[in-house]
C-alpha cells in the first residue's frame, strides 16, 4: 500500500520529503450554548479558533517541540497530527500524504495508524485496569496483525517491556501495579509495539514526579536514537523542552509567533512571547540580557485582540501592531518570527 500517493514540496537540499508537514492548519470549535440561540441570533456563533493556520514540519528522527500558555491550541494540534480530529481548514502530509484522504480509505488508515501513535498526559487514564500489561502491550499487535502467533507475540511483548525497562514479568500484572512513571513505561511499550515512526507527545512527564520525568525523557531520547523516531513533543515546560527537542515552536492563542532551531531559540529568542515565558523560568540562563517580568494574561480566546493577538501584553506594540497581523518570516539563523517590531528592525 502506497502511502506517497500525493507527493508535496520536497526538501530542496536533500530532495526528501518531511516526514510531517503541517499546511495552514484550522480548527475551530463552534462553543455556542444551544439554550441561546436568540444570543445566537443576535450576536453570532461564539467561535474558538484553537488552531489558527499554523505551518511546520518534522524530519526524520527530530523533535519538534511545541509551548505555550494553557489554552493556546497544543493538544489540539496534536489531536489533528493523529487524526483525533479533523482540520477545518489545512492540511497534514504524512510523508507526502494527505492525513484525511488517507483516513478515508479503511487498508491505508490502519497503514497509517502503524506510523503514528500518541502518548498521553495521563498514563493510568489511558490504560485499561482491566486488562493485564501483556494484553494492554499486545493489542496493537493483535490489531495490526503483527508476530504472527500468540507465543510470537508474548515473545514480542516482554521484548518491549525490556526495552522500556520493565521486566517480562511485569505483563502478568495490572496497571494499578505500577508507580506513575512505570505506568508511563507501559503507555510507551504500547506505543511502540506497532513499530511506529511518528510518536505524538502530549505533556507525556507532567503528570510525574520530578525525578522519574528526568528518567522517561532519558528514555524518549534513547529509543529515538535506537529506532529513528520522529517526535511532535508537546509541553508548557521550557526546562523539559530543552531537554528534549530539536526545534521549538512558540503557540500563542492558536498561531505559531516563533519557530526555531533549539540552540536559537534559547540563546536568542526573537519574539517578544517567547522572551516573556523564557524569562519567567528561574533556572534559564538569560545570556547576559535583563530579565522582563511577565505581563497580563492570555486574552479570551472568543474575543482574540485584531492584529498582533500579543499586542495587548508586549512593550514594544505600535499602531500597526494593533491593526496587522503579522505573519512568520524568517529572521535569520534559521530563525522564523511573527512579530512586526522584530521585522521592522524595531527589536533586535
Ligand atoms: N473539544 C473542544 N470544544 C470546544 N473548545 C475546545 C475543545 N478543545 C479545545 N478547545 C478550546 O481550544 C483552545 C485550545 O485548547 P487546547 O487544549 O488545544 O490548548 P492547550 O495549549 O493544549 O492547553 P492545555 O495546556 O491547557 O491543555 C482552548 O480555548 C480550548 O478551550
Amino acid at each position: 500500500m502506497n502511502l506517497q500517493a500525493k507527493s508535496t514540496a520536497t526538501d530542496a537540499t536533500t530532495g526528501s520529503v518531511p516526514l510531517v508537514q503541517v499546511e495552514q492548519l484550522e480548527r475551530r470549535f463552534d462553543v455556542s450554548a444551544p439554550w441561546l440561540e436568540r444570543l445566537i441570533e443576535r450576536r453570532g456563533r461564539e467561535i474558538v479558533h484553537a488552531v489558527d493556520g499554523i505551518d511546520f514540519s518534522i524530519e526524520r528522527g527530530t523533535t519538534l517541540a511545541l509551548v505555550g500558555e494553557s489554552g493556546c491550541g497544543k493538544s489540539t494540534v496534536a489531536r489533528l497530527l493523529v487524526g483525533l480530529l479533523a482540520p477545518s481548514a489545512g492540511r497534514v502530509l504524512i510523508a507526502g500524504a494527505d492525513l484525511q484522504a488517507t483516513l478515508a480509505d479503511r487498508d491505508r488508515a490502519r497503514l497509517l495508524r502503524r506510523r503514528l501513535q500518541m502518548i498521553f498526559q495521563d498514563p493510568y487514564a489511558s490504560l485499561n485496569p482491566r486488562w493485564t500489561v501483556r494484553q494492554i502491550v499486545g493489542e496493537p499487535l493483535r490489531v495490526h496483525r503483527i508476530g504472527g502467533a500468540p507465543a510470537e507475540q508474548d515473545a514480542r511483548v516482554a521484548a518491549l517491556l525490556e526495552q522500556v525497562g520493565l521486566r517480562a514479568a511485569d505483563g502478568d500484572k495490572y496497571p494499578h501495579q505500577f508507580s506513575g512513571g512505570q505506568r508511563q513505561r507501559i503507555s510507551i511499550a504500547r506505543a511502540l509495539a506497532s513499530e511506529p515512526e511518528i510518536l505524538v507527545l502530549d505533556e507525556p512527564t507532567s503528570a510525574l514526579d520530578v525525578s522519574v520525568q528526568a528518567q522517561v525523557l532519558n528514555l524518549m531520547r534513547e529509543l529515538q536514537r535506537k529506532r529513528g523516531l520522529s517526535y511532535l513533543f508537546i509541553s508548557h515546560n521550557l526546562a523539559v523542552v530543552r531537554h528534549v527537542s530539536d526545534s521549538v515552536g512558540v503557540m500563542y492563542l492558536g498561531r505559531i509567533v516563533e519557530l526555531a532551531p533549539k540552540p536559537r531559540l534559547f540563546a536568542a529568542p526573537r519574539h517578544p512571547y517567547t522572551r516573556m515565558l523564557l524569562d519567567a523560568v528561574p533556572d534559564l540562563e538569560m545570556s547576559g540580557r535583563a530579565r522582563a517580568v511577565a505581563q497580563g494574561e492570555v486574552p479570551n480566546p472568543l474575543q482574540p485582540p485584531g492584529g498582533c493577538s500579543f499586542h495587548p501584553r508586549c512593550p514594544h506594540a505600535n499602531a500597526r501592531c494593533r491593526s496587522e497581523r503579522p505573519v512568520l518570516l524568517a529572521a535569520g539563523e534559521g530563525t522564523r518570527v511573527a512579530c512586526h517590531a522584530v521585522q521592522e528592525g524595531r527589536l533586535s
